[in-house]
């Protein structure tokens, strides 16, 4: 029987995905496949804002899982207006909010000016109960919101062209893995090959590098000691069955490989892929959830979601294009 109507959460947080707020008319994507909303996608956030404060339990934090605005603002220079207009939306409740990096971030700013922004919410590990930050210009680190339970926010533009200045040895590093798997001269244009995966290798999208894989991997050693539960975040996914290979990270297979050597993983949240995706990684039980984007959410609709968790699960009560998902631990 499911008893959760009966149990109180633990804690509940909210998760929401690809916002890519721009005050202009809509458009469509790339392919010319899918509408996208840009004005009306902070009102969808603004029904969010306002339903998980009104919740109760309310919400201990929300997760938004990156490309906050579009790339769309940068060539209007609309870029901080936008950034600022979604913010303040989100800061009419009290609830904290955790800020993932998407390729729309590195469109709009460069590494440096998202570090000093406000979207670098990674300030928040020091008031957890025990976080960590992975160090240097790498975005990524860990926080503890309720004892036993630790999330992870990681750096998917960690290895990228995006946000880093083109004589660098990163962008430099980032053009010579890229051009092992991608001859075009548009590197947003995904390689054509016989392995569907290989598509990943594109622009739009970027990698971890070792010292952020060896953060992480300690990370998950001292979580597996302490028997904790560990939700990782990422606006890349790494599985996969969880969405069309062409919006994976550039070494997903890695990322995988630590994540699955570890018994605290439950969970891998993701965005980027706005028609979303899930699935369940049977040989470790670990949930890869990709949440629909709200960007080409009609109007009418909307796509947001929040998390209760219990001591033996997380259920998902998705809005408008997100589904239910129950997250059983492993
Ligand atoms: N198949 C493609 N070929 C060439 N450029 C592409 C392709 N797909 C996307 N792009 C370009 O890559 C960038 C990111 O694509 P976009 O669809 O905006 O990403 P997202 O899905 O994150 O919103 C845009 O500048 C877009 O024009």
């Amino acid at each position: 029987m499911d008893d959760s109507c009966q149990r109180a959460p633990l804690f509940t947080f909210g998760v929401i995905a690809d916002i890519q707020y721009a005050d202009m008319d809509d458009g469509l994507n790339f392919s010319q496949t899918r509408r996208r909303y840009y004005r009306s996608s902070l009102e969808l956030l603004r029904k969010a804002r306002e339903s998980w404060s009104h919740s109760a339990p309310r919400p201990k934090f929300i997760i938004q899982l990156g490309d906050i605005i579009d790339g769309f603002n940068k060539d209007r220079g609309a870029s901080s207006r936008a950034v600022e207009k979604v913010l303040e939306e989100f800061s009419l409740s009290p609830i904290e909010v955790h800020h993932v990096w998407g390729n729309h971030e590195f469109y709009n700013f460069t590494r440096s000016e998202l570090l000093r922004s406000k979207l670098n919410s990674s300030v928040l590990a020091d008031t957890s109960l025990s976080g960590t930050r992975a160090g240097g210009d790498i975005y990524a680190y860990s926080f503890t919101p309720f004892p036993g339970f630790t999330f992870v926010v990681l750096d998917a533009y960690d290895v990228s062209l995006l946000g880093v200045d083109e004589d660098s040895v990163q962008y430099h590093g980032a053009l010579n893995w890229i051009k092992q798997h991608n001859n075009n001269e548009d590197l947003n244009s995904p390689p054509v090959s016989f392995d569907d995966l290989e598509q990943r290798f594109s622009k739009f999208n970027g990698g971890f590098s070792k010292a952020q894989l060896d953060w992480l991997e300690s990370v998950l050693t001292s979580a597996d000691k302490k028997r904790e539960k560990v939700t990782i975040v990422s606006h890349l996914p790494v599985h996969p069955f969880s969405t069309t290979p062409v919006c994976l990270a550039w070494n997903f297979d890695e990322l995988l490989s630590i994540i699955q050597a570890h018994n605290c993983v439950v969970c891998f949240i993701a965005g980027h892929d706005h028609d979303g995706g899930y699935c369940l990684d049977k040989r470790t039980g670990i949930h890869h959830l990709t949440l629909e984007g709200v960007i080409e959410t009609p109007p009418d609709s909307n796509a947001f979601g929040t998390v209760s968790v219990y001591d033996d699960k997380m259920v998902l009560k998705g809005v408008g294009r997100i589904p239910d998902i129950d997250i059983f631990f492993p």
